[in-house]
């Protein structure tokens, strides 16, 4: 059984697998600071928890947002097009955002958690849907479209869910249609709002086939997502 699910602060049933879905922009910025070389991104839940990282660790990266807007004393802010500047070869980064993060930090009760925006989301579905034996009852498998109001992680949940079930509607046409359209995108077509960067969107709407899928693992008591290979 597929559900789809919308928001960041919800409590579900626990399931066998949990796809965490943020579009615009957190896991699109997870997946461009995996191909940057990251090697793994810890969820923080809080600003403090996220600073007590960094403090026990220095040479962790703190990325993520308030707002959209960068947040004084990190190193990245919630760009895709700015994460592609930087050479993360081996790091780890902390990331706190406003949706995905939060979203995710409320879906660790399934045997397996993904996260995904977009460009990872063919990927992602292709994988479970290649791990999901076909003689064993239907999974319990919650898509969590973590923006609480607009359309941009919906759309790509629906998307995902399209994949998993083997008829490919809506197709990936219609949904980047729907993500350009959402209320998350406008401010980054927005002359006024040169905070947020036109190219951002380039990324979020861009598919890229890129041998990895984004998976939420608990080490020593902390989530953390780490890249697993699909090829
Ligand atoms: O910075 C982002 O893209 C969003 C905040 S907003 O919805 O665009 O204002 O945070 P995220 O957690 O990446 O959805
Ligand atoms: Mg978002």
């Amino acid at each position: 059984m597929i559900q789809i699910v919308q928001g960041n602060n919800h409590r579900l049933a626990d399931a066998e697998i949990h796809v965490v879905i943020d579009v615009i922009r957190a896991f699109t910025v997870a997946h461009y600071a995996f191909i940057q070389g990251a090697q793994r991104i810890i969820l923080a839940g809080s600003l403090e928890e996220a600073f007590r990282f960094k403090r026990d660790h220095p040479d962790h990266l703190l990325a993520g947002e308030i707002k959209g807007l960068p947040i004084p004393g990190f190193d990245l802010d919630n760009s895709p097009a700015r994460i592609t500047q930087a050479n993360l070869a081996g790091k780890t980064l902390i990331q706190k955002t406003t949706n995905g993060v939060e979203a995710t930090l409320n879906s660790l009760n399934a045997k397996q958690v993904f996260v995904t925006g977009f460009s990872n989301a063919a990927t992602t579905a292709s994988w479970i849907k290649s791990r999901i034996p076909s003689a064993s009852p239907e999974p319990r498998l919650h898509l969590v479209a973590s923006h609480p109001t607009g359309d941009d992680d919906l759309a790509c949940a629906e998307y995902i869910a399209g994949i998993l079930r083997g008829d490919g509607s809506p197709t990936a046409a219609q949904t980047l249609e729907r993500i350009r359209g959402s209320e998350a995108a406008a401010k980054f077509f927005d002359p006024g709002q040169p905070a947020f960067l036109p190219e951002d969107m380039e990324f979020c709407l861009r598919e890229r086939s890129t041998g990895f899928v984004m998976k939420v693992v608990t080490r020593g008591g902390i989530p953390v997502i780490e890249r697993e290979e699909v090829n």
